[in-house]
């Protein structure tokens, strides 16, 4: 497929971001705390139970922050040039487009749609792309919708492609008006389409109103009687794209599934559904390649499929294996842009080591790599080698491993090989589709062990990339301006807490899991610095328990008059070199990022209930549950911070959740505050006496900081507006 010529410009390029000034300040914050450590355990001895503690925080937050030193020591991202790709390829290779959805009331049909025709109209020929949703809702709402979105695409696509639009989510594209300038014929197709999409919008809010009548129409048959968690399996072709050829004004196939759910099962969520996606496709389309977003992440790029195979046809020329492309994650709500920067930050870090985290959405796998393939399996010209060939593609291990489908096994076979699929009509294979979708037939075989996506955490995304990067699989970290998926975050309220929560819950599993960073680590292929940021990404939750420890200890000292800060030097010193400067690079660091410092209150006070949620499982009295966020377009009906509906399954009870939530950080201010009061009068009565007892000015300046941070829960605790959501994003430091 790919020219090999060596005299051709490069498809990709690595560019590295190293800073000699960041690692030396990084270097200078770890010497400063090993040596106040040092001081600790020399002076243990003569102090109380403060000084262990503190001794004990400040050991972990040590190694927390050589964690973060050793992830970002040297960054990298990969630079695409797409309009190279055409000179070099002359046949370019298929893509399967994966999008999953779960509950058409939290994650309503209209964002779905949004993002299944920015896919439908990427800038890559149709013949090669096929766009699959997975409904884990079951929705005739949502098959209804994307009935109508595949009408509506036979106008969209041709329109992005003859105008080069930008951005192809139509809810974004819309958002801007015509200028007086432009020209008529554009002018005349821009009015029409922008009218189309309009009763394409009002028929789904319609039916989102009332959708009984679906009930009489013939193709939502499937959907009688059905319940989310109970049903069989359906497989809809929506629209196939027959004997395509290219052509910019055809409309990639486009199917919709929805797999069995029987009560008693577990269906593994999000992990559970790609796993399905992938046995699907690789029976109506087999692509060597897939991507998969999550229902609100729309393609913001037009380029996006093709950036991506720059990297895999390049790095296909040499011995490095890159397994998948990972873009990051972005949101066009406001109020994520800390959490994307956070994202992209760790992600260039990761990325100059053994390659970035698969983060669940944005990403291009391999199907071959998703199969379980090793390095080690292929040969350097990327075949199966001989030893590979016969221990994996012995019809008894293919059917033990990929289940007893003959049609999956065969479908297997052709991807490990290369092969390309014979062209034959996708409806021929619903009904080896539907049985590959029965809650059964994963039963005893590699699903979600080691093959396809990872059961075992409700991350599945970080439980995948770590199995993917311990078998010696390289990844690539593209982050291109504009980004090139954009989605939605809840991140005020209990919504945002929720999600956290999911995360770091899920981060523990691992931790505790097969996958476990901690395990394996002198057989498997996993570079020891991806290691550690897989390790810290896991036990990220865990930080909670220091963080909440040290935020206490001030008011402790003040309380106890016993010194938490070594008395050493003088005080002007102590303070500046212990409290100061970390601080202030740390302030920098966040400024640097755009990021408030209260971003993260959010992950401490949900790690609490984290490691109560792990605690709980791993006694076997509960288990974890993927509860899907809540997802809308800014400025719609269907708000993310709509007011309640009624339908949230929280409802009613967010009060007294929210506030047990944030009760540790409504207590951790509280303390601080008497302790400052304490000290204040202390300072009173010392200014009276002239002498005799000691001034605890570094531990009061260690609570004043600590309640600044934590100032927002008192205001919360005062106003009546919704407190939860007001401690999190509304007020920033005031620094
Ligand atoms: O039973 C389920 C549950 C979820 N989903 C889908 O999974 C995706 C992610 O769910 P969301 O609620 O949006 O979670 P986020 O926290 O926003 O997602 C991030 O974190 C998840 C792991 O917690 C990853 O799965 C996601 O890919 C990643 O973007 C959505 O498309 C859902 O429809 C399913 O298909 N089936
Ligand atoms: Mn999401």
């Amino acid at each position: 497929m790919a020219d090999s010529s060596s005299f051709l410009p490069p498809l990709c390029k690595r560019i590295s971001h190293k800073s000699y000034v960041i690692r030396a300040m990084d270097l200078t914050i770890l010497s400063l705390v090993f040596s106040l450590l040092v001081y600790r355990i020399l002076h243990m001895s003569h102090n109380d139970t403060a000084w262990a503690v503190a001794f004990f925080c400040e050991s972990y937050f040590s190694f927390v922050w050589l964690l973060l030193s050793s992830t970002k020591w040297s960054p990298a991202d990969h630079k695409t040039y797409p309009d190279r790709l055409d000179e070099r390829v002359h046949d370019l290779p298929s893509v399967d487009m994966f999008v999953t959805t779960a509950d058409p009331v939290r994650e309503p049909p209209i964002i779905v749609v949004n993002t299944v025709l920015s896919l439908l109209a990427v800038n890559y020929p149709a013949n090669k792309l096929a766009c699959y949703v997975s409904d884990d809702g079951c929705s005739p709402l949502t098959y209804f919708s994307l009935k109508e979105a595949s009408k509506f695409a036979k106008i969209w696509v041709p329109f992005c492609k003859k105008y080069n639009v930008k951005v192809r989510a139509p809810f974004r594209y819309f958002l801007n008006t015509l200028t007086a300038l432009e020209d008529s014929d554009f002018a005349k197709n821009w009015e029409m389409t922008k009218r189309e999409y309009e009763k394409l919008r009002q028929k789904v809010e319609d039916t989102t109103g009332d959708s009984h009548w679906l009930n009489a129409d013939d193709d939502f048959e499937a959907f009688t009687n059905t319940k989310p968690n109970d049903h069989s399996t359906i497989v809809k072709v929506i629209w196939e794209n027959k004997g395509g050829v290219g052509d910019e004004k055809e409309v990639p196939h486009f199917v919709y599934i929805s797999r069995e759910k029987r009560p008693n099962y577990g269906h593994h969520y999000k992990a559970g559904a790609m796993n399905f996606l992938v046995r699907v496709s690789g029976l109506m389309t087999n692509a060597p390649y897939m991507l998969n977003v999550d229902c609100d992440m729309y393609a913001n790029e037009a380029d996006v499929v093709r950036q991506a195979m720059c990297i895999f046809l390049q790095e296909s020329m040499t011995p490095n294996h890159c397994a998948f492309v990972q873009f990051p994650q972005a949101f066009y709500d406001s109020n994520a842009y800390e959490v994307a920067m956070l994202h992209s930050y760790r992600g260039r870090g990761v990325a100059g080591i053994q390659g970035p985290i698969y983060e669940g959405s944005g990403c291009f796998h391999t199907r071959r790599v998703m199969y379980g393939l090793s390095p080690d399996d292929l040969e350097v010209d990327g075949s199966l080698s001989s030893a590979a060939t016969r221990s994996i593609l012995t019809q008894e291990s293919l059917t033990r491993e990929f289940g007893n489908s003959k049609a999956i096994v065969k479908s297997v076979v052709s991807a490990l090989q290369r092969e390309s699929n014979p062209q034959n009509e996708l409806t021929n294979s619903t009904q080896a589709a539907k049985e590959v979708g029965n809650s059964h037939y994963e039963y005893e075989t590699s699903w979600g062990k080691t093959i396809g996506w990872l059961y075992d955490s409700i991350v599945e995304d970080l439980n995948t990339s770590i199995e993917i990067h311990s078998r010696g699989w390289s990844s690539s970290f593209i982050s291109s301006d504009p980004p090139a998926f954009l989605g939605c975050m809840p991140l005020v309220g209990l919504e945002g807490f929720l999600q956290w929560r999911r995360w770091i819950t899920g981060g523990f599993e691992v931790l505790f899991n097969k996958q476990s960073p901690l395990i394996g680590i002198f057989h498997q292929k996993i570079r020891f610095r991806q290691r550690l940021v897989y390790l810290s990404s896991c036990m990220g939750g865990l930080s909670s328990i220091p963080v909440l420890l040290y935020c206490l200890l001030p008011a402790y000292c003040i309380l106890h008059n016993s010194p938490l800060f070594p008395k050493v030097l003088c005080l002007g010193t102590n303070l500046i070199i212990f409290v100061g400067m970390p601080c202030l690079y740390i302030l920098w660091e966040f400024m640097s990022l755009g990021v408030s410092v209260q971003l993260l209150n959010v992950p401490i006070c949900a790690s609490l209930s984290s490691i109560f949620d792990v605690a709980l499982k791993l006694l076997g009295i509960s288990k974890t549950v993927f509860i899907v966020s809540k997802k809308a377009i800014p400025g719609t009906k269907s708000g993310c911070q709509q007011e309640d509906d009624g339908l949230n399954p929280y409802s009613g009870k967010f009060e007294i959740n929210g506030l047990l939530f944030f009760l540790p950080g409504i207590f951790i201010l509280l303390v601080n505050l008497a302790a400052l009061t304490d000290f204040l009068v202390g300072l009173r009565l010392w200014s009276r006496s002239e002498g005799g007892g000691s001034l605890c000015l570094e531990e009061a300046c260690g609570c004043m900081l600590v309640a600044m941070l934590f100032l927002p829960f008192l205001k919360g605790l005062f106003e009546k507006e919704d407190m939860v959501s007001h401690c999190l994003f509304s007020i920033k430091v005031p620094f």
